[in-house]
């Protein structure tokens, strides 16, 4: 069974920090930044792949420190993402985040991993977040693309037109979850 529970973090309000510069730091810091392009993001790094660099170019509020990792880098952090070359340093940062409570993901070592980044399908407002528990990141990967295929363009007119509807929609709690399974019982997806 897969335990791990699923949230939507709002990242523009967090304050994230990735350790590394280079191939898996950009993955990570590019998977942030596509869900999220506004996310309030600083890598620390002292050598920044040329990729990274201009990958974050379009991002003006992403903060590079050209540098070794320190410890005071993790002051006033919501969540760390660990993805340099060196494991002992991840063990230690890893460490430090368990005693200030923040969370942490460390690159290639889900055992400590606090939380796991998932594949994620984005269809205007709908997003669906996948996650095999470890088990195949690529076969999340497939099932993206799979989703990202069947489910159609369109879905974000009826997501419009919901909230139009949900917005006018009077009574009380019950009378409006009545009306709104009411409106969607026979939506079924087309492509
Ligand atoms: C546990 C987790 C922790 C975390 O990273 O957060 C983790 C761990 C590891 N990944 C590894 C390898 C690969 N990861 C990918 C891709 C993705 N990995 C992602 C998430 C996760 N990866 C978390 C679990 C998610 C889940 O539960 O499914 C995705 C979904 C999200 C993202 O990272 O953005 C993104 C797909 C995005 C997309 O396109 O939809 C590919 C494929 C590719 O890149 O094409 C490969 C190579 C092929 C392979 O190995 O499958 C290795 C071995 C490294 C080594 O060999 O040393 C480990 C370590 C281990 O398993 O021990
Ligand atoms: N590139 C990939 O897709 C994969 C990489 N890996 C492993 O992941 C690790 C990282 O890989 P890459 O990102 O490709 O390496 P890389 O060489 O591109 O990047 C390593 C980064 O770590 C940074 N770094 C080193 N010491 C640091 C410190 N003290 N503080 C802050 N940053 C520091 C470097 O400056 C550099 O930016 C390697 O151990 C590699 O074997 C594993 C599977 C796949």
């Amino acid at each position: 069974m897969n335990e791990l529970f699923p949230i939507f973090l709002k990242l523009d309000r967090l304050n994230t920090l990735v350790v590394g510069g280079g191939n898996v730091a950009l993955e990570k810091a590019s998977a942030l930044l596509r869900n999220s392009p506004g996310a309030s993001l600083t890598l620390v790094a002292p050598m920044f792949r040329e990729d990274t660099l201009v990958y974050l170019k379009d991002f003006p509020q992403v903060i590079l420190c050209e540098r070794g990792f320190e410890f005071s880098d993790l002051e006033g952090r919501d969540l760390v993402i660990c993805a340099t070359d060196n494991r002992e340093l991840h063990v230690g940062i890893k460490e430090v985040c368990a005693e200030r409570h923040l969370l942490c993901n460390v690159a290639d070592t889900p055992d400590l991993c606090d939380f796991y980044l998932g594949s994620i399908v984005q269809k205007g407002d709908l997003k669906i977040a996948i996650s095999t528990n470890g088990k195949s990141p690529t076969l999340a990967k497939r099932i993206r693309a799979f989703l990202e295929d069947v489910i159609p363009e369109e879905i974000q007119e009826g997501l419009e037109g919901m909230e139009a509807v949900r917005k006018t929609l009077k009574g009380d709690f019950q009378a409006k979850i009545k009306a709104l399974n009411e409106l969607t019982k026979d939506l079924v997806f087309r492509k």
